[in-house]
């Protein structure tokens, strides 16, 4: 299997359909996966394994649902033209990013509390992307440390997700930013959406913060980190371990301030972070010029699933305006609704170079551990690979597939 910038072989090519053949040659000796290839049916499958609690922190949204299910109808306003008599065989889904060759155009998205989910959390996530040459973006609110997801994603591609504290904490900052460039991560992913947390009914019914539960989950990066540890102290007198509730509420504090940072404050990020810096958030064309003038490497045209603001547009409907006015300018990159592999073809023809996906793999994780990840990313990059093929799309490039490759339906 290809890892970085190493050149693409024909077996690479081959590999997203071996999946699907596998099964058929096989028959009902197949060793079946964890769980169904029914895409639409992980989402009530991950349902029946977890507790109300996970479930309902997963699945929930911002208020009515509104812009989360305007996430998903989205996908259905466009359809992929069927083009006959051309050879398509094993399309090539690599796509370059900062210099950078990645094997597959699926990302795993930044999730917090993944131990929530399966014991395993992180460590099986990260092991499954490696596996599968997925690139794996590590959430600020994981239950496992940076070091130990590196560990476990050992020769993978992996990039860190900030969620970013107030200034008064710029110490803590650069701490965490030098602890991610040692421990391998290429690209910093800052995310603008999340400095509180949106409306979520589902939680607020069930009285579920997975930062202040008895446990304290998803604060590892701050129970871990040297100059969180010595404030702490500082300010509360005693050491995180004797008070585990104040520390993990002070952590959520840390990261989550209550307060947007402003445009200017990039600056800070810049001369602190040495690598490509990537603004996860963006909705509208303004922003994405902000972000170039500002002199950012990349943007994730993203509304956050819709666990943000409710009753906003879109993230697809977005895309590709965005990806006209600035799409020479910055990479792009996509989330937000994205439940299958024709989904993956639609958003890369819309502009994106790189498409991350949430939910489905929270319920392979769910489901299955580290075997239900690869189960997911396998059947997402073995159907969008078929999409593509019988599409008569030969590869995943810009200048294969673009808008000419898309109808607008309604
Ligand atoms: C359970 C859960 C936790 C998430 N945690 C984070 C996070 O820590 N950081 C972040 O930037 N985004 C987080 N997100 C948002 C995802 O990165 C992504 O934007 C979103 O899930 C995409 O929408 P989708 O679920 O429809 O694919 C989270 C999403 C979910 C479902
Ligand atoms: O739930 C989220 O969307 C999110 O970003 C998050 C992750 C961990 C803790 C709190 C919020």
């Amino acid at each position: 299997m290809a890892t970085n910038n190493t050149a693409i072989t024909q077996a690479d090519l081959e590999a997203p359909l071996a999946y699907e053949a596998e099964v058929y040659r096989k028959g009902l000796k197949f060793e079946r996966p964890p769980f169904t290839f029914q895409t639409t049916d992980w989402e009530p499958q991950a349902k029946e394994v977890l507790s109300a609690s996970a479930w309902g922190y997963v699945y929930g949204s911002a208020g009515q649902r509104e812009t989360h299910n305007k996430n998903l109808a989205a996908f259905k306003k466009w359809g992929i033209i069927p083009n006959r008599l051309v050879d398509a065989n094993y399309p090539d889904l690599s796509t370059t990013l900062f210099g950078e060759k990645f094997q597959s155009p699926i990302a795993i998205a930044p999730v917090g509390v993944q131990k929530i989910f399966n014991p395993e959390g992180e460590i099986a996530t990260a092991t499954a992307a490696s596996k599968e040459g997925v690139l794996y973006i590590m959430s600020s609110a994981s239950s496992t440390s940076i070091e130990d997801v590196a560990k476990a994603n050992g020769e993978g591609p992996r990039w860190y997700q900030l969620y970013w504290p107030s200034n008064e904490d710029n110490d803590i900052t650069i701490s965490i930013l030098e602890r991610a460039k040692k421990a391998g991560f290429t690209v910093l992913v800052v995310t603008l959406d999340t400095y509180m947390l949106g409306w979520r009914p589902s939680d607020m019914n069930n009285g579920y913060n997975p930062f202040l539960r008895p446990d304290s989950i998803g604060v590892e990066i701050g129970f871990t980190d040297p100059v969180f540890q010595r404030k702490f102290k500082l300010k509360h007198g005693k050491d995180i371990k004797e008070d585990l509730g104040t520390a993990a509420a002070e952590w959520a504090r840390t990261i989550f301030p209550g307060r947007s940072h402003g445009w200017d404050n990039l600056k800070f990020l810049r001369e602190n972070w040495s690598g490509p810096i990537v603004l996860k958030g963006i909705q509208t064309i303004t922003d994405a010029q902000r972000a170039v003038a500002a002199g950012m490497d990349g943007i994730v045209v993203s509304n956050h699933g819709g666990r943000q603001q409710d009753g906003g547009p879109s993230s697809l409907e977005q895309l590709p305006k965005i990806a006209r006015a600035v799409g020479d300018k910055i990479s792009i990159l996509f989330d937000s609704g994205v439940r299958c592999g024709a989904d993956i073809a639609k958003a890369l023809a819309l502009g994106a170079s790189m498409v991350l996906v949430g939910r489905p793999y929270v319920y392979g994780l769910s489901l299955g551990g580290e075997e239900g990840v690869r189960h997911v990313l396998k059947s997402l990059a073995g159907e969008l690979s078929c999409t593509l093929h019988l599409a008569g799309i030969p590869g995943a490039g810009r200048d294969i597939l673009n808008e000419d490759c898309l109808v607008r339906e309604v």
